[in-house]
């Protein structure tokens, strides 16, 4: 395998860090703060288009849809790392989280006319999206346990779709700029376990959808995107709105949570990175007992120990990557599950060590460490719970030696 960077990766690579160094870092730590200030967080700060269109002008826009950008997995994956450095770059790249995993499936699944609808919108980066599939009174770990209902209907002009249940956690649906979600349903108990559920698009204002509350994440509400509680009642949709037709979700779930996936810990990477630049600064810029941190107690080998750990992560990553690349999502399976379970861990392992050299200012936010140990620990469990993860490895593990 060759995780060499293509000319073009490497001329994308310094263009999308140039760009951070030079427009985003200069004003995330004000923006953070401004919005914090805010009455109403759950706002679009003036800087955030602004950005975005800078972004758009310099060609550095939907990198991480290859038919846009022609970039495969392995090229994509040292971008999506320099994004995932900062909270608000992977936005201001159009390569944010839900939006792009409901891009992929828009992108591969969806009509002409919900692309047009939708899909477009959300690659001119003009509205943001949310996908609702876990359910509180359900072990959503499990989707076959999915109860909210989309039950099709006959009717005049195909007929219709009413959706009913609860969904929480549906990230994005704070977003002043939401207009669309994917609802996740049971349409038919009686068919295959693999084909009972749909995968429905429902406009955010649709009579019948109500956002209950705002879910903090470790007292956290992540603002101005947010993670909500969602309750649909008697939700009624042309039944042109079922992504793919009745009974397919399960088939795009599989599609989403494949490539789109990977982002994350490609990302986690970068936050990795992040923070321990921020360690092995404050280590060398603050004295203790006459000495730099650094040169205190077990710190050398903490800061030695946090560069094998992101560097083997990184490689195992790519290694995913490279296999996705060449014999597809599917197969690369226990791969993919590998990185869900080592990445999150690996980052929460080197945040908590750059908190630890911080001292207490590590806990507060005029570092950016507390709020990515959240975001790092919300993702053992986001993408999947480890064990889910580690599960499907050990499966593919030991088919091997089944007769
Ligand atoms: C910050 C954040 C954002 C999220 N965003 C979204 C979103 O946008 N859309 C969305 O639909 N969902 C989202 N989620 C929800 C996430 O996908 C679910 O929390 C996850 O799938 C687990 O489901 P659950 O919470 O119901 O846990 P459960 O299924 O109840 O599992 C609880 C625990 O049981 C154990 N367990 C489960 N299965 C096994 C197993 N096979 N073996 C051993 N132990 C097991 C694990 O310890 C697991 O953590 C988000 C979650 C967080 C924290």
């Amino acid at each position: 395998m060759d995780f060499a960077r293509s000319a073009r990766a490497e001329e994308y690579l310094t263009r999308v860090n140039e760009f951070i160094a030079t427009e985003i870092e200069p004003v995330e730590a004000d923006y953070h703060r401004e919005l914090a200030a805010l009455d109403d967080p759950w706002t679009v700060l003036p800087v955030m288009p602004e950005l975005k269109a800078k972004a758009r002008a310099a060609g550095l826009w939907n990198l991480f849809l290859p038919s846009v950008s022609g970039l495969s997995t392995v090229e994509y994956a040292p971008l999506a790392e320099a994004m995932g450095r900062s909270a608000i770059a992977p936005e201001v790249f159009n390569c944010n989280a839900p939006d792009t995993g409901n891009m992929e499936v828009l992108h591969l699944y969806g009509s002409q006319e919900q692309q047009d609808r939708w899909l477009t919108p959300l690659l001119e980066g003009e509205i943001r999206s949310a996908f609702c599939m876990t359910e509180p009174d359900v072990a959503s770990s499990d989707a076959t346990n999915m109860a909210a209902t989309a039950i099709v209907k006959d009717g005049p002009d195909g007929g219709e779709v009413v959706l009913n249940g609860r969904k929480w956690f549906s990230t994005n649906i704070g977003h002043p700029n939401c207009r669309v979600l994917i609802f996740m349903g049971l349409t038919d108990p009686d068919a295959h376990k693999y084909q009972q559920h749909s995968m429905v698009l429902v406009p955010l204002d649709t009579p019948g959808v109500t956002v209950e509350r705002m879910l903090p994440v470790f007292g956290r509400h992540d603002e101005p995107s947010g993670h909500g509680e969602v309750v649909f009642t008697d939700v009624r949709l042309p039944v042109s709105a079922v992504i793919a037709g009745p009974g397919r979700g399960f088939e795009i779930a599989q599609g989403r949570l494949g490539p789109g996936r990977v982002h994350h810990c490609m990302r986690l990477i970068g936050l990795a990175e992040k923070a321990l630049s921020l360690a092995c600064e404050r280590a060398t810029t603050r004295t203790a007992f006459g000495k730099p941190l650094a040169n205190l107690g077990g710190n050398r080998e903490r800061i030695a120990q946090a560069r094998i750990a992101i560097d083997q992560a990184r490689l195992l990553v790519l290694h995913a990557a490279w296999r996705i690349d060449t014999v597809g999502a599917q197969a690369a399976r226990s791969e993919i599950s590998q990185i869900k379970v080592v990445v999150p861990n690996m980052a929460l392992g080197v945040i908590d060590m750059a908190i630890q050299l911080h001292g207490a200012a590590g806990m507060t936010d005029d570092f950016p460490l507390a709020a990515a140990y959240a975001g790092a620990r919300s993702l053992r469990l986001a993408d999947g719970p480890d064990e889910v993860h580690l599960g499907v490895i050990s499966r593919i593990e030991l088919k091997k030696y089944l007769p």
